[in-house]
């Protein structure tokens, strides 16, 4: 085999479409929307690059208008787990014996593919299955979905050529071997994004997956395999296992041959996740890798010497978009006395005035929750937020699921820092506000720190440098990504790696080469270039 050594460029980050009226890009968008919506699909099970049906289905529906069905999907079992789990291993020898440079470009064309030739298809499947504004999407499905592939691709090179000392009389090596076995991808819903990293960032370490994606995602992530195919990703390297995740997760986590769980979600799914591999883990060849990142309570300090303009702002984005269901949506809030009042104006009435509806009308900010069941869990706090002496609904308050799942952006402010939406992820659009005196910031600091078991998120607002120091310094473990006068949601592949610790998760730092290492069960090589003849040490008498 032709061998080089190559190195990447560092990429640039996938510029965003406007999408502003009367541009081609809008009516594009509008076209592959309206195409979508009046064409249901039908969505396999993919193993070994055949498409399986099991005649247990399942459908897709859009939140905003949940009686309309953009998809029936089929849904794996064991059988099918274990059976995804054979053509992965099968397709393992050939994908890792290719040379990363194979493989980063067929990532790289991947990219290349959804930038340009499916930007639309995966920013309109994103927008109705999961419920995104234009927005939204396009900064999920269209730009950190090719920064990952790019950077990613960029991060291995820069991982492949790091290599050991040279020993004088030997040559030592690292071979970056992938892990021995498979592994296990199990996706949110709420990024079509992290659907796709967590499938190509062991893939693109030569390692191959079985993936069970969310079922509310299915229609952007099922789009992602046809691309992946499109773009030369060998048969068996990706399983799509589509089903509930019990049976799959269960199958999966008993085989032998079990690797590492790459997961994103809720804390309880990985919890539990976790105790299954403790109690299967004599079972296994070598100890599995657990990658997980889980649940946020992200919050928003505010010194006295913030700006109210920029802290509406921040609070408003980083708690309402997307319906506040990203990991790292602001959710509780701490504001100084003297600085509520200003505060408090803009928040409310901007929260007030944000427009709700279908996605395909691209002037509204907010859109609809997932599914019902997100639904119930919002709208039952608010009712609580409702009924307690030391809450107040200053914001929202309203939620309706006749035709969608609309709750619309809520701002309760409380007096006690450990109400329950001071403490829980509800994941969902609910902010909570807890105003403090101003001569109590430091012990503000130390509640906040101790307030949630999470540390994935969080932002301080302060013009005194002195008072974002202090916080810095106060919040250390407090959120993985910190921000200085700016809203805690939004992180850019390659500029911020993302990830928390404590409750939220294992902290392996997405978009970096940090979270590509855990692929890796490195080989250290060592040729020695002309071997003794003797034992004893050379300084001894006696002939050598
Ligand atoms: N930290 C991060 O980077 C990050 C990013 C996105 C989302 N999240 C978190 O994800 C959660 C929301 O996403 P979600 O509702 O999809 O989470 P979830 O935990 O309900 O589901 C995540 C995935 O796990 C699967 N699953 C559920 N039970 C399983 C089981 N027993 N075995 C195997 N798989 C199982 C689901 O089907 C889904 O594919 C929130 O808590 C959010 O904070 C975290
Ligand atoms: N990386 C995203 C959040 C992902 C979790 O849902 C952000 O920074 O807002």
């Amino acid at each position: 085999m032709n061998q080089a050594v190559f190195r990447f460029d560092v990429p640039v980050n996938e510029n965003l479409f406007s999408y502003g009226p009367g541009c081609a890009e809008r009516t594009a968008l509008q076209a592959e929307l309206r195409r979508q919506s009046e064409n249901p699909i039908e969505i396999p099970l993919i193993i070994g690059g055949k498409e399986v049906r099991t005649g247990r289905t399942g459908t897709v529906v859009m939140p905003h208008d949940h009686r309309h069905v953009l998809a029936t999907y089929h849904k794996a079992g064991p059988d099918e787990t274990r059976a995804a789990i054979e053509a992965s291993l099968k397709a393992k020898a050939a994908w890792m014996d290719l040379s990363w440079i194979e493989r980063t470009s067929i990532m790289l064309r991947a990219a290349e593919l959804l930038s340009k030739k499916y930007r639309y298809l995966i920013n309109a499947a994103t927008m109705l299955g999961q419920g995104k504004s234009v927005y939204q999407a396009e900064i999920d499905a269209a730009a950190e979905v090719i920064d990952y592939l790019r950077f990613n691709a960029y991060f291995a090179s820069c991982i492949y050529s790091g290599q050991p000392l040279p020993g004088g009389d030997c040559i030592n090596r690292m071979e970056y071997r992938p892990l021995e076995g498979f592994v296990l991808a199990v996706t949110p819903f709420n990024f079509t994004a992290i659907a796709l990293n967590l499938n190509t960032a062991p893939a693109v370490m030569g390692n191959v997956t079985v993936w069970k994606p969310a079922s509310t995602a299915l229609l952007s992530n099922y789009y992602l395999m046809k691309i992946y195919k499109e773009a030369g990703l060998p048969d068996g390297v990706i399983n799509f296992l589509p089903g509930p995740g019990s049976a799959i997760g269960g199958a999966a986590l008993a085989h032998r041959d079990f690797a590492g769980l790459h997961f994103t979600g809720s804390n309880s799914t990985f919890n539990g996740l976790w105790r299954s591999v403790g109690e299967n883990l004599e079972r296994y060849r070598s100890y599995p890798r657990l990658v997980g990142e889980t649940g946020g309570k992200d919050f928003v300090m505010v010194h006295a010497s913030a700006d109210a303009d920029e802290v509406a702002t921040a609070l408003v984005r980083g708690a309402f978009e997307y319906q506040g269901q990203k990991c790292s949506a602001a959710s509780r809030a701490y504001i100084p006395r003297s600085l509520w009042p200003q505060v408090k104006e803009r928040l409310v009435a901007w929260t007030e005035e944000l427009s709700m509806g279908d996605v395909a009308d691209f002037d509204n900010f907010v859109n609809a929750v997932i599914d019902e069941a997100s639904f119930d869990t919002l709208s039952s706090h608010i009712d609580r937020a409702r009924l307690a002496p030391e809450a107040e609904i200053i914001a929202g308050g309203q939620y309706d699921k006749s035709r969608g799942y609309f709750v619309r952006p809520t701002v309760i402010r409380t007096d006690d820092p450990h109400f329950v939406t001071m403490e829980e992820e509800l994941f969902g659009p609910v902010l909570t506000v807890y105003v403090y005196e101003d001569g109590d910031y430091e012990k503000t600091l130390e509640l906040c720190d101790g307030t949630s078991p999470y540390a994935l998120t969080g932002a301080v607002f302060a013009h005194d440098r002195y008072a974002a120091q202090l916080a810095c310094r106060k919040l250390r473990y407090a959120a993985g990504n910190f921000y200085i006068n700016d809203k805690p949601t939004g992180a850019v592949v390659g500029q911020q790696p993302f990830g928390g610790s404590r409750g939220s998760g294992t902290n392996d730092k997405a978009g970096s080469a940090l979270n590509l290492m855990r692929w890796l069960s490195p080989r250290t090589i060592k040729e020695n270039l002309l071997p003794p003849t003797h034992y004893r040490y050379p300084f001894m008498d006696g002939d050598i």
